[in-house]
């Protein structure tokens, strides 16, 4: 959950007088407010981007249904992308008609005027609902939609009948929408969670038992931006759970860092950009990695929903034993989720903050 910050504050109230960004950029702004924009050191360099770059993996999550073959072949491709890059393109991992439908109504959403979009206000921070991403010393550029509670307080009862905390009913038609799509990208995070742990080389149910899973989706927003390059979509950042499934529409914006160097991920239709996040690091002692990534601003509009598996605030996260050895010793300490989370609000401490866990070899 990037710019994780809004996690956790046990149950902090919000600010809630506070514009919203798209009612900033809608005022018809020419130059970005001050508070969004980065230090010359945070800003993105016309370097990163210079010179051919790899494409992240892209693994076909039809080859499965050759139990096989195909399925070797797909746990070999997981196993190594999530060594090698810490990320891949998933296909075939959701019906696309189901996807389309849930992103339609995402991009409605932040295109409601601005008092039906204030309806569903967030009224505390990483609670459901709409607000304003991050309260680092500058923010980013979106505003997000929590249809998950994500605050960290004792887990909410959804609403009768819906899959996700924050219930729709504007758009129209939102609310099917998104409770097809949770359920279908809840499916689709229990079979990863199966072939991920089965690319580790353990019993299908080990990630279950390592990281209970609880399951939820944040919208993020990115609105045309007049100075993009004096801003961040979103600072680098690992995601805090067990991984993200992103589900980007048709603009670009994405980097991923490997080896030292930012690679863009330009959308494929229909895809999800699966990445590992740090409690996969850990309970994997070191083995699959956290994948940096930052989102770059522009001047078109740009819909992510990003989809989260993370876990219980309880759990004890841990490096596996079964992952560890006289030769291969724990990697990192262990940790209990809410414990993490609070340190996830330390700004200081948004990018790499694995390290603050790790064990001196
Ligand atoms: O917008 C994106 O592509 C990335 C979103 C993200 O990294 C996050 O929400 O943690
Ligand atoms: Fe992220």
């Amino acid at each position: 959950m990037g710019r994780e910050v809004s996690h956790a504050h046990d149950g902090q109230e919000l600010q809630s007088d506070q514009d919203t960004l798209i009612s900033i950029v809608e005022s018809g702004i020419e130059q970005v407010p001050p508070e969004f924009i980065k230090p010359p050191h945070e800003r993105v360099s016309r370097l990163d981007s210079e010179g051919p770059h790899e494409q992240i993996p892209v693994i076909d999550f039809s080859m499965l249904d050759d139990k096989g073959a195909g399925k070797r072949q797909v746990l070999a491709e997981i196993a190594r992308a999530c060594e090698e890059w810490g990320c891949f393109h998933l296909i075939n991992g959701v019906p696309a008609q189901v996807m389309d439908a849930a992103m339609k109504a995402s991009k409605e959403f932040f295109a409601l005027p601005a008092a039906e979009r204030e309806k569903y206000r967030m009224t505390k921070i990483g609670g459901k609902g709409y607000g304003q991403a991050g309260s680092g010393p500058t923010k980013d550029w979106n505003d997000r939609l929590f249809l998950t509670d994500f605050s960290g307080d004792d887990e909410p009862k959804s609403e009768r009948g819906a899959f996700y905390d924050l219930v729709l009913t504007n758009p129209p038609g939102a609310k099917e929408a998104l409770a097809s799509y949770g359920e279908a990208m809840h499916k689709l995070v229990q079979r990863t969670m199966v072939l991920v742990s089965e690319a580790l080389g353990q019993s299908p149910e080990f990630l279950s038992k390592e990281i209970p899973l609880r399951f939820g989706t944040i919208n993020n927003h990115y609105p045309p931006c007049p100075q993009p390059d004096l801003v961040m979509g979103l600072a680098p950042h690992e995601d805090g759970g067990m991984f993200t499934f992103l589900h980007q529409d048709e603009v670009l914006g994405l980097e991923v860092l490997k080896d030292g160097r930012w690679v863009p991920v330009p959308p494929l239709t229909h895809a999800f950009v699966f990445m590992v996040a740090d409690l996969v690091q850990i309970v994997s002692n070191d083995r699959f990695k956290s994948v940096t990534h930052r989102v770059l601003a522009g001047p078109i509009a740009r819909t992510v929903m990003a989809n989260f598996a993370a876990t219980e605030n309880d759990a004890v996260i841990q490096p596996a034993p079964g992952l560890c050895s006289d030769v291969n010793p724990p990697a990192f300490r262990s940790v209990v989720y809410k414990d993490y989370l609070k340190r996830l609000l330390r700004d200081d401490l948004l990018a790499k903050r694995l390290d603050a866990l790790r064990l001196k070899p």
